[in-house]
């Protein structure tokens, strides 16, 4: 009946500051704050704020930052030469990381008091910023600092990355602890950022076997890409019995990205957030890459409505971004990625079963 359906309804807390789609990392640079705004402003067109608790975080202050960022690395940040052109060090750097930082831990605090069953912060998921130096795009590493919140509640955190980069950051901040198990799915070819991932990082010490590293080809389309995360995924949270989970959305694994080179529909890049959603453990879902600004906003905007579950009209509502979403203005473009599938049947099949026959190391 309703009154059941509706004390079932899962409780959707939304973090979105006003102001942290308004930097600018500099001209030729791939990422592109703005598109925060544009996702911001399409859950609003939608009515998906009638579906959340909204709220504005505040920022992060340094000694928040400080939980994990070295204080001579962060407190010199503006002094630190661009870190090559991917890290610059642009107007208002600070402000942007205490924004985005600050919704993350205010997320995870929001968690912790069982205020809501899921928290969603866009502006965060930079998974490359390590404890003393930037890198790839990232400052301030948001997902660990949320992550160390958790677990002054939560026993066991599990992290889940589906941006096409490696999530470096966050498995190096938790190699050694069975508290945290990192999964990641990536493109992996010994050259392609940040390099790491390999299926053998499984962690050391205490959290030998709590890292899981998912190394993919180019070109992965949407049933092998989901059936792999499912397989994986159903597999960890049965083994690791997670108690909070944490899920980086990086949409650069959507075809046509403008740095990726999978193959992905918005619709399977959903399907992971659904899997995810449906075992019903405490979630906070953070952004991450995405560099094909429209298709972002897109993505993170269905994927909204896929945590209230929510259907959206496949025509874009009218809004003053319009002309970002020419010509066809629809949710779900055809994403015709331009690379050929090179994870074939086999490959697919011997990496589902290292990462099974890892796991069971854990069931011993
Ligand atoms: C010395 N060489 C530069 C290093 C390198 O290849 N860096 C990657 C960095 C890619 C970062 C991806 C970030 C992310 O999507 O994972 C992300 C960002 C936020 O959360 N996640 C990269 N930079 C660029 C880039 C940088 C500036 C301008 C144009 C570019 F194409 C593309 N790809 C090696
Ligand atoms: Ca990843
Ligand atoms: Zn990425």
């Amino acid at each position: 009946n309703t009154r059941l359906a509706s004390h079932n309804k899962t409780r959707v807390a939304y973090f979105h500051d006003e102001g942290v789609g308004n930097y600018h990392y500099g001209e030729r640079h791939p990422m592109k704050p703005h598109r925060l705004t544009l996702t911001n402003h399409l859950v609003l067109q939608y009515g998906l704020h009638e579906k959340m608790e909204i709220f504005q975080p505040r920022r992060a202050t340094d000694d928040e930052i400080l939980n994990f960022h070295s204080s001579d690395y962060y407190e010199k940040l503006f002094q630190q030469f661009n870190v090559g052109d991917d890290c610059p060090i642009f107007d208002g750097i600070y402000d942007f990381c205490q924004r985005y930082a600050g919704a993350t831990i205010e997320a995870s605090r929001k968690l912790i008091a069982n205020g809501a069953d899921i928290c969603i912060n866009w502006s965060g998921g930079l998974h490359h910023a390590k404890k003393s130096e930037a890198s790839g795009f990232c400052y301030v590493n948001d997902i660990v600092l949320g992550t160390l919140e958790l677990l002054r509640y939560f026993p066991r955190v599990l992290y889940v990355d589906i941006d096409i980069h490696h999530g470096d950051g966050v498995q190096e901040a938790f190699y050694s602890t069975d508290r945290v198990m990192t999964v990641s799915f990536h493109k992996y070819n010994g050259d392609f950022f940040p390099g790491t991932g390999h299926i053998d990082e499984v962690g050391s010490s205490l959290g030998k076997y709590y890292s899981v590293n998912v190394p993919l080809r180019d070109g992965i389309d949407d049933d092998a890409y989901v059936w792999l995360f499912k397989e994986v995924i159903d597999a960890v949270i049965g083994t690791f019995q997670p108690s909070a989970i944490v899920l980086q959305c990086g949409a650069d694994s959507l075809g046509c990205d403008r740095l990726g080179c999978f193959n992905l529909s918005i619709r399977a890049h959903g399907r992971c957030v659904q899997i995810i959603k449906n075992f019903n453990i405490p979630l906070l879902v953070v952004g991450g890459g995405g560099y094909t600004v429209r298709n972002v906003a897109r993505c993170w905007t269905y994927e909204t409505s896929v945590l209230v579950d929510t259907e959206l009209d496949e025509n874009l509502p009218p809004n003053e971004y319009r002309d970002f979403f020419k010509p066809d203005y629809k949710l779900h473009p055809h994403l015709k990625g331009r690379v050929e599938n090179q994870n074939d049947r086999n490959y697919l099949l011997k990496v589902r079963e290292r990462v099974m026959e890892q796991l069971r190391y854990l069931d011993a």
